[in-house]
């Protein structure tokens, strides 16, 4: 593709952004809709304007069907109107909960366990299905899942509706067939993806990673993508920016690390003794950092000696630059091309993360460590025009970091060469390799030109890593990899004090607007399991008056990286999330989680809440804990609340004893997390200061030998 061709994908490159911030006096103008409205299907059904909730129903089915058409004049015009942002692509969302301008009371029409779950996981997607009693197995749930954007409506049956027979499902069946109804008209209308994102079809093909990035690949034929995000910053004080230490950073010193493999390299104490060049020096004390957390003690000397590795460490402890700062050194030791443009670039180094806003906080961080160097670091990743990722590249390119589709459609393109490459890194390792992204993770080991993993470094990180996971590591890791667990493997972080609330499903909002209410304006993140609860969620809470902004996947790439800079500057103090944002963010002064759903896997549950709590800084999770959806969490729930020392509430136990399944410590289910290094191989025991200490054993219930 020439560069008049990538020109020529800008469809409207400045369509103006707006900012999707919800506030409850711009939801109140019907004729505010207006301006979103251009399909005569649209407007045929939506022309009153007067009600919120036909309001909503024209933000939600025009986006997917018009805001293509849409000139800047009318997006001007969408930036100073009631639907903004949270409804742009909140499509069908509108349709549910709302009547007359409320939200309908007892009404679960927004608030089902649907399965449609935003977590970019089909692996939790098939338990979500299972468990919540829908009358298709795993796979025929899966089917749905891959089709449902452009057919939703016909799969209904699979979330359980008309096979169970509660009094709960008696009560939705009325508002449950009108859903339907109208949602084999969205279906038949073709679906409700929105403005520069990807129209699935009902093939089902690259379906995973139409959840995960928007469905950047290159053989899936849809809206064009234009999106430019901005550029990073240029100046020194905003790209070493950072926040402080907190008042725990100390006491990860009294974490017990577990070193698993032969000949680990013992661990070093000081960033003197990593023995960095001095421009590295440099940039880690502009960044702040004087001393090291544990899991850059052992991963430094480990990557630094060419050893491949397997890290899991405790969310927010730096695992970030536990592999950036070793790999830098290595490449500023070992020379690297200077950047220089050609249509092909070989990077030295591949960095993938499984969500956009992920691996661009890690491309910023490379971007700060190799600050004064030659060593250029791009990033690439879905929801963003094609074009503009290929010139980030052609301009050079040493370290790339990218989500998985959209550096497969680059890799097709033939704009990165991978014979250069001599370290691969998946962040979030457990994500990367379970059924959403492996396959994808296993195209990019089997290209043609990608060195063989005894010929590459590989580097693996996380704070879970589910054994069955860790036993898919190995096709990618060379046999000798070292394993080093901080803590316990699948721990929640001990710096967040975590509540279990036992709260009905219709008592929820309720409990969250008390709870927001108490809290005041510390920033907040909430965690929905859908998409549309997300929308519904963040609609709700301000016409509570709290300034609230959503993030999931079906928002546009400009919405979300709008909310998420809301919500980093405190301008909405509350995030509704779904799993999307659930690992891996590191976002200052988070101090609350509330999970007002569980997510249907513990990890994900550990993921979540190390939101808050980071870097040595407290924080706090609350949790809405269902017993009629939640049961199968009660147990692992348990676990990871005693491990983290935190009170578990007696009816917590109780639940999680009636429904104990024999066997579940280190289960091979992905519910629960592993203790340990699954190869069992000898193991080293170390507090995090210590190199040789023989600690006694942190999981004295899980066999090492
Ligand atoms: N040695 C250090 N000294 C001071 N701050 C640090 C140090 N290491 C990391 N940090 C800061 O701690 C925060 C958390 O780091 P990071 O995002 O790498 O955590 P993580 O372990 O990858 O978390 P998660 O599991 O959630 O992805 C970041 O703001 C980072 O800059």
């Amino acid at each position: 593709m020439g560069d008049e061709d990538w020109e020529a994908e800008i469809i409207k490159p400045h369509m103006s952004s707006y900012v999707p911030v919800f506030e409850k006096d711009r939801y109140s103008s019907g004729a505010n809709g207006d301006t979103y409205n251009r399909t005569p299907a649209s407007s045929s059904e939506m022309d009153d304007g007067s009600s919120r909730r036909d309001h909503f129903m024209r933000s939600g089915f025009a986006s997917g069907r018009s805001l293509g058409n849409r000139d800047p004049g009318e997006s001007n015009k969408r930036e100073n109107t009631s639907t903004m942002g949270g409804f742009g692509v909140g499509k069908s969302f509108g349709n549910r909960g709302f009547s007359n301008n409320k939200f309908e009371e007892g009404d679960s029409s927004g608030f089902w366990r649907e399965s449609n779950n935003d977590c970019e996981d089909n692996q939790t997607r098939n338990r979500g299905f299972s468990k919540r009693g829908g009358f298709q197995d795993g796979n025929d749930s899966e089917a749905s899942v891959s089709s449902r954007r452009g057919g939703r409506g016909s799969f209904r049956g699979c979330r359980g509706r008309f096979g169970l027979g509660s009094p709960m499902m008696k009560r939705k069946r009325c508002t449950a067939l009108y859903l339907d109804l109208l949602s084999l008209w969205i279906s038949l209308i073709g679906g409700y993806k929105g403005l520069n994102e990807e129209v699935i079809t009902g093939s089902g093909k690259n379906s995973w990673k139409s959840e995960a990035e928007g469905g950047e690949s290159g053989d899936i034929q849809g809206p064009k993508v234009t999106y430019i995000p901005p550029p990073p910053p240029e100046d020194e004080d905003s790209i070493f920016a950072h926040y402080q230490t907190g008042i725990n950073f100390d006491k990860y010193d009294t974490i017990l690390v577990e070193v698993s493999g032969h000949e680990a390299p013992p661990a070093i104490l000081t960033f003197e003794e990593a023995n960095l060049c001095q421009t590295l020096n440099s940039n880690i004390a502009k960044a702040g950092y004087t001393k090291l957390t544990p899991v850059q003690k052992y991963s430094i000397p480990i990557i630094l000696g060419g050893r491949d590795l397997m890290a899991c460490a405790q969310t927010g402890s730096g695992k970030t630059a536990a592999f950036l700062l070793p790999i830098l050194a290595h490449m500023m030791r070992d020379g690297i091309t200077a950047s220089r443009f050609k249509e092909l670039q070989e990077p030295e180094c591949i960095i993938v993360a499984p969500t956009r806003e992920l691996i661009n906080q890690i491309y910023l961080e490379a971007r700060k460590f190799s600050f004064g160097t030659c060593v250029r670091a791009v990033v690439i990743y879905g929801g963003t025009q094609l074009g503009h990722s290929i010139r980030q590249i052609v301009q050079g390119c040493n370290i790339l970091c990218a989500t998985p589709g959209r550096l497969m459609d680059i890799i097709g393109k033939e704009k990165i060469g991978l014979r250069q490459v001599k370290y691969l890194v998946l962040d979030e390792a457990d994500r990367m390799l379970d059924m959403g992204f492996g396959p994808e993770m296993k195209k990019l080991i089997s290209c043609p030109g990608m060195p063989s993993k005894e010929q590459r470094q590989t580097l693996m990180f996380s704070a879970t890593f589910p054994e069955e996971i860790q036993r898919l590591a190995g096709e990618f890791l060379k046999s000798n990899y070292l394993f080093v667990a901080v803590g316990q493997v699948g721990g929640a972080c001990r710096d967040v004090q975590q509540t279990i609330l036992q709260v009905g499903q219709y008592s929820k909002r309720e409990k969250l607007v008390e709870i927001l209410r108490n809290i005041g304006d510390e920033r907040t993140m909430v965690f929905v399991e859908t998409k549309k609860k997300a929308d519904f969620i963040a609609t709700f809470l301000c016409q509570e008056k709290i300034s609230t902004t959503s993030i999931h996947g079906d928002r546009e790439q400009r919405e979300r990286e709008q909310a998420l800079g809301d919500f980093r500057c405190g301008k909405c103090p509350v995030l509704v999330a779904t799993s999307v944002a659930a690992r891996g963010l590191d976002i200052e002064n988070v101090q609350h989680v509330i999970n007002f759903d569980l997510p249907s896997t513990i990890d994900e549950y550990v993921h979540r809440i190390g939101r808050t709590g980071r870097c040595g800084n407290t924080g706090r999770a609350i949790s809405f804990f269902d017993p009629e959806s939640d049961s199968h969490l009660a147990q692992p729930l348990v676990k990871v609340l005693s491990d983290a020392q935190q009170d578990v509430p007696a009816w917590l136990e109780e639940i999680a004893f009636s429904t104990y399944v024999p066997g579940f410590s280190g289960s091979s289910r992905g519910n629960v997390f592993a203790s340990v290094d699954t190869r069992k191989g000898k193991s080293s025991l170390n507090t995090a200061g210590f190199s040789s200490s023989q600690a006694p054993n942190p999981v004295d219930d899980e066999s090492w030998d």
